[in-house]
């Protein structure tokens, strides 16, 4: 008898979605990819489905899964990257800072979302067991009879789908995660933060010469913060020379901002030189039509039911945006769950036959949920976290201080190797404790083989060195200032 592949059903074909395809595809399972929007690569979707951000920073743990679940990806999506090498503070004084991400000039990438999605969507469709059903919404599954109703928004008209495996990557507000609930003891936890965003756009500038290229209005090689304490501006280069930027605030500062004039002149006091780049008009247009987007983190436990659902990506945590590691630890959910699989020798071609339990692939979820959960925890709180960091402590001389204090101890106590470096994309899991002095930054971003919550737990530890030796360092400069004033005042005397 001719071998059968099971079959997996991905809910939604955003990058998460698409990339899981692949990965079941690649294993060799066929697989059916069930997305609510229409296809955004036919002309007539283009700018129809609201997306939430323009671009966003993709970092190697981002990378490493596209690289590890197919090897074209990269190239691919990373085409229209801009390399963004540190943070440009604009200060209130109109003066601008730069701060290295990495001593080693490691740069997060600015890609365009929604480049990203396509590339993604075109390797899927391309894959010959993979096929992808556009406009079609999954309305609810009965995981125990392994089959989910699902509306053509079309025809409106309902159907029911079998499968084996279910892969619910829906986002935050993900369907199959509800469902989940009601099978398994999910705890669940969802906190809407006071604060709201906008994006602005601001345009490329004029070329240099009369048949030259439009220039950037901002040096494209940094991701720019107007830190204002409770409220920040951020901006990230496009490929097209323009800038997105992101207005971060509590509701009830946007709630001030009624009419055009107060909005003017708010810019003025707070962003003078970001509000003469975008422009008044351009400000106004903005306001006037771009929505303001609400900033929900989730947390979830377990991730997956029995032998037959997981869910990944923002369906399984979503995080506030600060980190910029909410896309890139939903891909790096994918690269886990992947090699998960495979080390618990899950075979889409030899399962049990009807209902029975795939014993292997139950205890391969199980091993997922149990290896990520304190991972997928620790980079939601710190993502929390980076907001306090990037729209108040950027600007304060503690901070600056800690920050040269950490980047000293990094390059005297750097580890030998970096093992990163020497075993770029042999990476399966993360690993052990790391040696020597990483700042958290380095971690989170540079370092996917070390885990996001062994990154939390060693920088924490850093963090109590940090202040002791700050203190001492402090003490050591006044105790220094003190004598040499003492000297000083003493010869004056003679
Ligand atoms: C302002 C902002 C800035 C960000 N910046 C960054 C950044 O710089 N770097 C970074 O790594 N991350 C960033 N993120 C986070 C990033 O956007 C998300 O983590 C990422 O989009 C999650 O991808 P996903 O595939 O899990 O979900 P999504 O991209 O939401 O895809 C889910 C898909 O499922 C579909 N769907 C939903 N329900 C159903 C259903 N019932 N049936 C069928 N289909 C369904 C949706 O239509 C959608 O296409 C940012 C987020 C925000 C809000
Ligand atoms: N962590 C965060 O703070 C945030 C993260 N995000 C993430 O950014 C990514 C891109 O966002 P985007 O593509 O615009 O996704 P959206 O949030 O606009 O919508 C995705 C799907 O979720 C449904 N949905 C939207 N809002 C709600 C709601 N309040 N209650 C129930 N269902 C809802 C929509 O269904 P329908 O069309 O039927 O309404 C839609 O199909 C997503 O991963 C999203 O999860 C987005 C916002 C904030
Ligand atoms: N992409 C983002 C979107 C929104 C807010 C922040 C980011 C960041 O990437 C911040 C960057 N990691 C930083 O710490 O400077």
């Amino acid at each position: 008898m001719p071998e059968v592949a099971r079959k997996a059903v991905v809910v939604g074909a955003g990058p998460v979605g698409c990339l899981s395809a692949i990965a079941l595809s690649n294993m060799g399972w066929e697989v059916e990819i069930y997305e609510a929007r229409p296809d955004m690569r036919l002309p007539s979707s283009k700018g129809t489905a609201q997306q939430r951000s323009i671009n966003l920073a993709i970092s190697p743990r981002g990378i490493l899964a596209l690289q590890t679940i197919h090897p074209d990806a990269t190239d691919r999506c990373l085409r229209t990257a801009v390399p963004m090498r540190g943070r440009m503070i604009h200060h209130t004084t109109g003066k601008l800072s730069s701060q290295p991400y990495d001593r080693s000039g490691q740069s997060i990438k600015s890609i365009d979302r929604a480049v990203l999605n396509e590339d993604l969507l075109e390797l899927a469709s391309k894959t010959a067991n993979i096929r992808i059903f556009f406009r079609h919404k999954i309305v609810s599954i009965d995981f125990d009879s392994r089959v989910m109703q699902i509306e053509n928004m079309e025809s409106k008209n309902n159907s029911s789908v079998p499968f084996h495996f279910c892969v619910g990557a829906d986002g935050s507000y993900s369907v199959v995660r509800r469902q989940l609930m009601r099978v398994t003891r999910m705890n669940y936890e969802q906190t809407y933060i006071p604060h709201e965003y906008l994006e602005l756009r601001m345009a490329a500038g004029p070329p240099h010469t009369p048949d030259g290229e439009p220039t950037f209005l901002l040096d494209p090689n940094h991701l720019h913060i107007w830190p204002r304490h409770s409220f920040m501006l951020i901006a990230l280069p496009n490929q097209d020379k323009t800038f997105t930027c992101t207005l971060f605030a509590p509701t009830k500062e946007f709630d001030k901002l009624t009419s055009p004039d107060v909005i003017v002149s708010w810019f003025k006091t707070h962003f003078p030189d970001a509000l003469s780049l975008i422009g008044q008009d351009a400000l106004l247009h903005d306001f006037k039509h771009n929505p303001r987007g609400s900033l929900i983190s989730i947390k979830a436990n377990p991730y997956h039911y029995k032998d037959r659902a997981v869910v990944l990506g923002d369906a399984a945590h979503s995080m506030v945006p600060f980190f910029g590691q909410g896309l890139n630890c939903g891909l790096e959910d994918v690269r886990v769950l992947y090699y998960t699989l495979l080390n618990g020798h899950v075979n889409p071609l030899d399962g049990p036959s009807g209902d029975a339990v795939d014993e292997s692939l139950e205890k391969a979820l199980h091993a997922y949920t149990e290896a990520r959960h304190e991972d997928l925890k620790a980079i939601c709180e710190l993502a929390m976290d980076n907001y306090t960091e990037m729209r108040h402590s950027v600007a304060t001389p503690s901070y600056l201080f800690r920050k040269t204090l950490d980047t000293t101890l990094a390059s005297l106590f750097s580890p030998p190797t970096d093992p990163y470096a020497n075993n770029k994309f042999g990476v399966a899991f993360p690993t052990a404790w790391p040696s020597g002095w990483l700042p958290l930054y380095t971690m989170v971003t540079f370092r996917p083989d070390i885990s996001y919550a062994t990154a939390k737990r060693k920088a924490r530890t850093q963090g109590k060195i940090l202040s002791y030796t700050g203190w001492a360092t402090a003490a050591t400069t006044v105790g220094a200032a003190a004598a040499a004033a003492y000297t000083l005042f003493g010869r004056l005397r003679k």
